[in-house]
């Protein structure tokens, strides 16, 4: 457990005596946690942050009733269920990053033609605590928690010994994962919080340490043809070693143990050593084809010696990440059956991502899309300081993010010479073999300025064409939203002026014949906070308006999410 009783602050704590001491008090009960909650969201009602990303949201408990408009599909039932930031300052005390946020699920259940919303903070640990304390207590990635800021140097640094190894956040902000029956919101440390999917109540804490050695792990796991969950998670300096482990856990477990976790079942698939002991690399996603596990290993990472001592150097864990762009982007692939990693080398220059799109295999050769970058500039556009109100014109990405593919040979003919192209399919991604015998790569651009990329998941390993995503140039305004043809390189889009949509959701028709036979699914904020949110409903062929649900409340805007349709849980009105 978080310790609750600790009285923690931020570095930017405020003067004590302007607190509202209503709000001071410690320990109460759920009603007084409401209470102080509504007076911790009206606060972060802030001249400075008063934009979409830093505004505290209220959350929605009960159904509410969505105004629809147009015809929905009748097959469209379930829940479209979804995570993100929603709070960022509790009492005086703010974080500094976008990612930081407390986790704030909402869901859309389709039902007979109508939709209902509702939003609930995910209660984890962090939640209480910080709630509880009227301030951030528990340190996120971008900000660091401190105990008493009147402490000196020798009286931090005996905190700092008591708190070696701090227990990490367990506020799953970022995804919503499923595990046998159930689901979990997901962030990237050994933490997630079971669900309830209709309610959105956060039920028992799972700590993957628990059942494998990892101390972060992906938000965005992969699923088999069982329904198994693959994920991965890095081991940092367990027995003189730092690695990056697979792991599998069942859908379901044999009927003699049912009262018993899936977690209790979950087995280590393979483990990949980290090319440094004490800087391994950051990584948000990976990805599957049917007989391979991809892993790249950018050279983006984390420096451990650095997070070991930022609590003490009063530096959050994010500056703990450092990007060498003159160093390789190593790939590695494990082959699925005999869980053994391909031994042949390959490489390409230094790139930052985080979102795997889709990865394939033809003809003796994986093809892998990403959305990569040129640099870091992705993270700290989200610093909330760069997201005031005139950050549309001021904050820019250095580098756009590009949808990469990289085409990589497997079986080639061992004694082509050096030098020459390995890549046998048509594309203009090239594999060149070099002296060492290790093989450079490089991609072939698919299209530019998307992100949140979602496909139809049938086709996850699968060769495949569709790629849906938000659209973003050089700034964090997400104007459109967009599908790309991978064969073609065309895209269609949808947008409307003061629109923001989130990461569209693609979800199939019962009957479908082909890959976009379906309709994708949007949150879209207005940035005009005086006009109602709605979902968006598009067919997923012609990007075309099928119909949009509108609640009259103020939508945050999130990160990912997941449909669950109406025969995996029942809906609310059930
Ligand atoms: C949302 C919009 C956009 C795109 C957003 C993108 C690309 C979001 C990517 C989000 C990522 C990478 C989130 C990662 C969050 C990571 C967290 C919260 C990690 C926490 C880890 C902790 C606390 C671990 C500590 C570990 C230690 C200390 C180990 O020693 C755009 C750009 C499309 C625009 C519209 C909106
Ligand atoms: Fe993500």
């Amino acid at each position: 457990m978080i310790p609750c009783s600790e009285v923690f602050v931020t570095p930017e704590e405020p003067n004590p005596e302007q607190k509202d001491p209503s709000l001071a008090q410690t320990g109460g009960g759920q009603p007084r946690l409401q209470k102080r909650l509504g007076r911790a969201q009206a606060l972060g009602i802030s001249s400075e942050m008063d934009t979409l990303y830093g505004r505290n949201k209220e959350e929605h408990p009960e159904p509410i009733k969505a105004e629809v408009q147009g015809q929905l599909p009748t097959w469209l039932r379930g829940i479209l269920l979804r995570n993100g930031p929603g709070m960022h300052t509790i009492g005086d005390s703010k974080y500094n990053h976008w990612f930081d946020g407390l986790a704030l699920l909402h869901s859309f259940t389709f039902k007979n033609g109508e939709v209902y919303y509702r939003s609930k903070y995910l209660r984890s640990d962090t939640y209480n605590c910080n709630i509880e304390a009227n301030r951030i207590v528990v340190s996120e990635f971008g900000t660091m928690a401190y105990p008493d800021p009147c402490k000196n140097i020798f009286a931090k640094a005996f905190s700092y010994l008591s708190h070696t190894i701090p227990e990490f956040t367990d506020n799953c902000l970022i995804n919503i994962m499923k595990a046998g029956d159930d689901f979990y919101a997901t962030g990237e440390t050994n933490f997630i919080r079971k669900i309830n999917p209709q309610t959105l109540e956060t039920l028992e804490k799972v700590d993957y340490n628990k059942y494998v050695a990892v101390n972060l792990a992906t938000s965005h796991p992969h699923y088999d043809s069982a329904g198994n969950v693959l994920n991965m998670g890095t081991s940092i300096v367990d027995k003189g070693k730092t690695k990056y482990v697979l792991f599998k856990i069942p859908s379901s477990v044999p009927e003699k143990e049912k009262k018993k976790s899936c977690f209790k079942h979950l087995e280590v698939v393979c483990s990949i050593p980290s090319h440094s002991l004490l800087h391994p690399s950051y990584y948000h996603s990976f990805g599957l084809t049917e007989n391979y596990i991809i892993f790249i290993e950018q050279p983006f990472r984390l420096d451990i010696v650095k997070m070991a001592t930022a609590y003490i150097r009063g530096v959050n864990w994010a500056s703990c990440l450092a990007y060498n762009k003159d160093d390789k982007t190593w790939f590695h692939f494990i082959d699925r059956k005999t869980k053994k990693e391909v031994s042949t080398k390959f490489y390409t220059d230094a790139l930052v991502f985080f979102h795997h799109i889709n990865a394939y295999e033809e003809d003796g050769h994986i093809i892998f899309d990403l959305i990569a970058y040129t640099d870091n500039s992705l993270y700290d556009m989200f610093y909330l300081k760069n997201l005031d109100k005139d950050f549309e014109e001021n904050i820019k990405l250095t580098s756009i993010p590009t949808c990469k593919r990289f085409v990589v040979p497997l079986q080639y003919d061992k004694d082509a010479e050096v030098g020459s192209n390995l890549v046998r399919l048509a594309s203009t991604a090239t594999a060149v073999k070099e002296k060492d015998g290790t093989i450079y790569c490089q991609h072939e651009t698919l299209g530019e300025g998307i992100e949140l990329p979602r496909i139809n998941y049938d086709y996850n390993g699968k060769k495949y064409k569709y790629v849906f995503a938000t659209e973003v140039q050089w700034s964090p305004v997400p104007t459109k939203i967009a599908k790309l043809n991978t064969q073609t390189k065309e895209m269609i889009h949808w947008g409307q002026d003061h629109c923001w949509p989130s990461e569209p959701v693609f979800v199939p028709n019962p009957d479908a014949k082909e890959e976009d036979d379906g309709v994708v699914l949007t949150c879209v904020v207005k940035s005009d906070p005086k006009e109602a949110p709605f979902l968006l409903v598009l067919d997923a062929k012609t990007f075309t308006e099928l119909g949009r649900a509108t609640v009259n409340v103020e939508m945050h805007m999130d990160l990912h999410g997941m449909f669950i349709p109406e025969q995996v849980v029942k809906t609310e009105t059930d």
